[in-house]
């Protein structure tokens, strides 16, 4: 398959999944490959982060009328704030020559495939929900309250990944290294026999 590390990388999974692990590895293995598009948020920063490096920190208002323009390619409304990734930061990074990695949820996915961007898409699943519980409270970033959230918002994440057509490829994240072989193999545009997505029931 011809070019497909000229095309964007849109990866998606569940919260807890290991998306930040796997990026975090490859952007640290390959420095100068690979662009993360910088988002807008409506949320407020947090300890060192700087605007225009992890977020576009934005007001509300600002973000209303960025999408009354149309200046995003997705967004969406989490935990009460909007984040959205514009079509400025996909440009932004292809005009450095690196392949633009998104890092996304369901609701970016649908509608980025509205648009023209015709991107690889990645869907990163748990081996199992007990596993990606299990990865939520190991990580000590959230409270039980916060953690109930996300696992119901994943559990929408894997239905949307049950739909036909929704990716061109699945990693299980099972066993890391194991997951980060197929994962490099991706990311730098190879085509992969994709892995199956699991039942995932409960
Ligand atoms: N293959 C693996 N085996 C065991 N633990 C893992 C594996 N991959 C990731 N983890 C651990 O699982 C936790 C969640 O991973 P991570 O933060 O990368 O998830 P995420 O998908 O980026 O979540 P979010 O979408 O909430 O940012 C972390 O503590 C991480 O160290």
């Amino acid at each position: 398959m011809p070019n497909l590390i000229n095309r964007p990388l849109v990866i998606f999974g569940p919260s807890g999944v290991g998306k930040g692990t796997l990026l975090k590895r490859i952007f640290a293995e390959f420095p100068n490959k690979f662009g993360f598009s910088v988002s807008h948020t409506t949320r407020a920063p947090r300890p060192g982060e700087t605007d225009g490096k992890e977020y576009h920190f934005v007001t509300k208002e600002r973000f209303k009328t960025l999408l009354s323009e149309d200046a995003f390619i997705e967004h969406a409304q989490f935990s009460g704030n909007y984040y959205g990734t514009s079509i400025q930061a996909v440009r932004a990074v292809r005009s450095t020559g690196r392949r633009c990695v998104l890092d996304i949820d369901s609701q970016g996915v649908r509608q980025i495939k509205k648009t023209d961007l015709d991107p690889i898409y990645l869907f990163i699943s748990p081996p199992d929900m007990t596993t990606l519980r299990h990865r939520l409270r190991g990580r000590g970033t959230d409270s039980d309250h916060a953690i109930q959230r996300r696992l119901s918002i994943a559990l929408s994440e894997i239905q949307y990944a049950r739909e036909p057509g929704a990716y061109d490829y699945v990693i299980v994240n099972d066993d890391l290294e194991k997951a980060y072989a197929l994962f490099k193999k991706v990311v730098l545009g190879e085509a992969i026999e994709s892995d199956v997505l699991p039942p995932l029931a409960d």
